[in-house]
């Protein structure tokens, strides 16, 4: 374990009956980190958080809060707080009461609940709610007040299962910068799961990916972005095109693969790179780093590919553009609109697609 690590995970596992939904788990979180955890419906990101909690037992492995084991040690008897923040609202208790109930239940004298109450409300800008009841508040205003509720007894840990995804998305934009606003200034780690990469990526120092109940890949935001470890991670994420194909040729730092589009090469910064002749590897290349033209583009460490345009989509400042390799494959190019003002976009225009090799990144068939 390392010097600043609040919670490690030491293989751990969890089973429901014979199903596996977690498989050994291996990952520390530094104190004072915000961890997004990522995945698709059912990879295991809720268990993984409520044996966190002390929700759930882990069926293997130890799981540590500050370097002590809390597997069996449900949430109220730690000694490093640590709060749910899904926890609903009480109808019952007004704004205030509702940020004042957690100290009121620690023992915390009525004066002085008051007085921190009140400076979470004005923290969450929600001073003026303080007296109404939960039912008369916006999705938005409930949220505040539940973070404040939560916030209030200065947990060391914060748990977050979708807490925005109630939420439009004017809200969750803004509701996004509220709260990494908050961990910062606080320095509390916060544990994030969620469905919605723009909010793992934009708030989180490092982004866990699930799939199956295993972790593939975790690392900070533009680490996964730009080189996904496995082909599952580049799928998931949805921002790469990708090309698999056998490993053809691996030297001098460029690594070849013979894929159904044709024989594409990357440069490998690497120079251990584990590319194999002969074994099955994809080349990702992000979206927005690939270009098009009308010809064969002329440059040294260029990948082209002839192409023909079968959609295109704006949105905001940006267009995606969707076309089809020669062997049926879709891609996709993401430009501002005056990287594009010069091309004839028409559906059925026949393109190049091309990068730079240093574009490439290469993930090997696990
Ligand atoms: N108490 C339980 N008993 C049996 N199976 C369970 C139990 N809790 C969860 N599971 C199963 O474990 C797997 C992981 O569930 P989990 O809720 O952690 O997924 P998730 O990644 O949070 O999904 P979602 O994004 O849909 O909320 C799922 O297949 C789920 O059906």
């Amino acid at each position: 374990m390392t010097n600043d690590a609040l919670v490690t995970f030491e293989g751990v596992v969890k089973r429901f009956g014979s199903f596996v939904a977690v498989q050994r788990m291996d990952f520390e979180i530094a104190k004072g980190e915000f961890l997004a955890i990522m995945g698709s419906s059912g990879c295991g990101k809720t268990t993984t958080l409520r044996m966190l909690a002390g929700l759930e037992a882990p069926s293997e492995g130890v799981i540590r809060l500050a370097g002590k084991p809390i597997n069996d040690l449900p949430t109220w008897s730690r000694d490093t707080p640590m709060v749910w923040q899904s926890l609903a609202l009480f109808p019952f208790l007004n704004v205030i009461e509702n940020v004042e109930f957690a100290l009121k239940m620690r023992g915390v004298g009525k004066a002085e609940r008051r007085r921190r109450a009140e400076q979470w409300l004005e923290r969450m800008q929600i001073t003026e709610f303080a007296g109404r009841n939960i039912s008369q508040l916006s999705g938005g205003q409930r949220q505040r007040v539940a973070l404040a509720r939560s916030l209030v007894v200065e947990p060391e840990i914060l748990l977050l299962d979708e807490p925005l995804s109630a939420l439009d998305a004017a809200l969750k934009v803004r509701m996004q910068s509220v709260l990494k606003n908050l961990q910062r200034e606080t320095g509390i780690t916060f544990v994030y799961v969620t469905h919605s990469q723009s909010e793992a990526f934009s708030m989180a120092d490092r982004v866990v990916i699930m799939s199956r109940g295993k972790i593939e890949q975790i690392g900070t935001p533009q680490e996964i972005y730009r080189t996904p470890r496995t082909r599952f991670v580049a799928d998931f994420l949805g921002s790469s095109n990708i090309f698999t194909g056998k490993v053809a040729a691996a030297e001098g730092g460029i690594v070849t693969l013979n894929t159904p589009a044709g024989a594409l090469s990357l440069a490998s910064p690497d120079p251990s790179a584990h590319a194999v002749v002969g074994q099955t590897a994809s080349l990702t290349v992000l979206d927005t780093k690939t270009n098009l033209a009308l010809r064969s583009p002329s440059g040294r460490d260029l990948n082209a590919i002839p192409v023909r345009m079968i959609g295109e989509e704006f949105i905001g400042a940006t267009a995606t553009v969707y076309l089809e390799t020669r062997d049926g494959q879709e891609i996709r190019i993401q430009k501002s609109h005056e990287e594009l003002a010069n091309l004839p976009l028409q559906i059925g225009q026949e393109f190049e697609a091309y990068w730079s090799y240093d574009d490439g990144h290469l993930v090997m068939e696990h």
